[in-house]
């Protein structure tokens, strides 16, 4: 097959690692196999999230595209977020830019540091939002399996649940993530967050993400785990969120609700692909 050669860009957000390819100009013609296959860290190029950058709707700077390693589509991804943002900022001369994914508009502005915050929206609370299968308390939803039960769930654009925990480091995060991500009562399976509040304004996160497994940071997650924790009496509505990857600076803010997420940006490498290896 002639080859159909396309730069591509790889980010990441504290490791939550992406290949960003641009369709803003050019339609690309992707497909979830097309996803599967690059985002493959043995014979593809390998990311937690495969991020593409299409032509923004009126009172956006970009569309961004969110497919998970298994080729299904998300509808957010904080740090893609940030990354997409930087992007696109530097290319229009901008400091604040808004994103827009398939579940909203999230303004992104430049801070010193080398710093970016979104507004990830207004966290969803209600039960259909989730969604959950069934009508039960999104503060507590009856659900256990080994070492953890009892999780609080909201939208963030994306299902998440958030387990409290006393230690971390004890959870077979691999054996029972797959588990919890694919239960019955979640119908579009959701993003596990397990947290360990260190303080009111500290919490330990791990993620096992819907559609990707364990990633050492998970910008939505991170939201989904201030407010969870916030709604819960836990700590304050500000934290700082510390995973594996490193830190996310979070806000539940009063009013509106919306969630801000601080944190860097980075670009490791770019390169060129040959799409149709991708495609059969
Ligand atoms: N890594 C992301 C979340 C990516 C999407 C998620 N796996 C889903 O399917 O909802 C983040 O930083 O938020």
């Amino acid at each position: 097959m002639r080859g159909v050669m396309i730069p591509f860009r790889k980010m990441h957000g504290l490791g939550n690692d992406f290949v960003v390819l641009d369709g803003r100009e050019t339609k690309l013609g992707l497909t979830p196999r097309h996803a599967a296959g690059i985002a493959d860290r043995h014979f593809g190029i390998g990311c937690d999230q495969f991020i593409v950058m299409e032509q923004p709707p009126p009172g956006a700077d970009v569309f961004m595209r969110i497919r998970n390693p298994d080729g299904s589509e998300a509808g957010a991804c904080g740090n893609a977020t940030r990354c997409i943002a930087s992007l696109v900022a530097d290319q229009l001369g901008k400091d604040r830019v808004v994103v827009r994914t398939i579940a909203g508009e999230l303004p992104v502005e430049r801070l010193p540091g080398g710093l970016w915050r979104a507004d990830m929206g207004p966290a969803r609370l209600g039960w259909q939002d989730v969604p959950l299968a069934d009508e039960v308390d999104t503060l507590h939803v009856p659900l256990a399996l080994g070492p953890v039960a009892d999780p609080a769930v909201c939208s963030m654009g994306n299902p998440h649940a958030t387990f409290f925990v006393d230690d971390l480091d004890a959870l077979p995060v691999a054996e029972i993530g797959p588990r919890l991500e694919t239960h019955p009562i979640f119908p579009d399976r959701a993003n596990i967050g397990f947290a360990q509040v260190m303080s009111p304004d500290h919490i330990r996160l791990v993620m096992w993400e819907r559609g990707a497994g364990m990633t050492l940071a998970c910008g939505s997650g991170a939201c989904a785990t201030i407010v969870n924790a916030h709604r819960r009496g836990l700590t304050g509505r500000r934290a700082t969120i510390t995973m594996p990857g490193g830190d996310l600076v979070m806000e539940w803010r009063e009013g509106d609700g919306h969630v801000l997420m601080t944190g860097p940006v980075a670009t490791s490498f770019s390169g060129v692909l040959d799409l149709a290896a991708y495609a059969g």
